[in-house]
């Protein structure tokens, strides 16, 4: 039976990118001393700097050339882990993306998605962000093919990547986790906040994972009482029936979970719901 060991990092963000990465750093190696089997490593969204408009422009930097880009290509490599590097801005010509880059064990970057659905949303005296103030929206899904030789059940799976408020949105995740990708695992490195993610976080990870028939895991950064965001926190990863597998509290933790891929086949097989869907209706 193939498993996948993943982790969740849900690092605390500092203003000072450095303490970012030795903060991700730290983690890994707790990580991987608890679960010396690991897979797939996740950090969260924004991981290299505090989540805010105001500071995109200040810490955007190019990829694959950029220093964070670097520094999660070494530590893919030193670790010798596939590792999903959160989400980071990105500086280009045309403007600056939400974006997550993916390395596999040998540390080469083997996937990259910009957040393709921008978080603008103005909740009267409870919360406003426009992320379109400051970000360009990607415009393309992303999946990925990993393998892992570290695992005790070698395997080669599909994983379909997007960032925090695209998991708002069933056709990304249905058009990732659907014939020709069937990806059995869709990752999203997310910050939501103390409004919306006790309403939406756990619900809409359930919703992904039932509508999709696969494994979802949501990766956010730790509650920080004093930073202007107040990520909700509650890393979490759910089975394809829909069950919580596996849940963070808020403070910094590591999430780990043993993934039995042959779940999404056996779950798919017995309701077939990607043989039933009725396209001629719903055009
Ligand atoms: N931060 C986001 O992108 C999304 C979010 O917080 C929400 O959808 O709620």
């Amino acid at each position: 039976m193939p498993k996948l060991n993943i982790a969740l990092l849900q690092l605390k963000t500092s203003p000072i990118k450095h303490e970012n990465f030795t903060s991700a750093r730290r983690l890994l190696t707790q990580a991987l001393t608890k679960s010396p089997n690991l897979d797939l490593v996740v950090l969260p969204e924004c991981f290299n700097s505090p989540y805010s408009i105001k500071l995109f422009r200040q810490y955007c930097e190019p990829i694959p050339s950029g220093e964070t880009t670097h520094f999660l290509s070494n530590l893919a490599k030193e670790f010798n882990v596939n590792l999903i590097g959160g989400s980071y801005p990105e500086k280009t010509p045309e403007g600056i993306y939400n974006t997550s880059t993916v390395f596999n064990q040998q540390g080469e970057l083997i996937a990259k998605h910009r957040k393709v659905h921008l978080f603008d949303v103005d909740i009267p005296g409870k919360i406003t962000f426009q992320e379109s103030k400051v970000l360009q929206p990607g415009s393309k899904s992303t999946v990925f093919d990993i393998s892992s030789q570290r695992s005790k059940t070698p395997f080669k799976t599909t994983v379909g990547l997007g960032i925090c408020y695209d998991l708002r949105f069933p056709e990304l995740a249905h058009k990732m986790a659907r014939q020709p990708h069937s990806s059995s695992l869709l990752v999203y490195p997310g910050a939501f906040n103390t409004i919306t993610g006790p309403l939406h976080w756990e619900l809409l990870a359930r919703a992904r994972a039932v509508d999709n028939q696969c494994f979802v895991a949501l990766c956010s950064p730790a509650r920080d009482p004093d930073a202007k965001y107040l990520a909700y926190g509650h890393s979490i990863i759910v089975d394809p029936v829909g069950r919580v597998i596996a849940e963070a509290g808020e403070g910094e933790e590591i999430l780990t979970c043993e993934i039995e891929l042959d779940d999404v086949n056996e779950f798919r097989k017995n309701v077939p719901l990607n043989e039933q869907r009725r396209f001629d209706v719903y055009e």
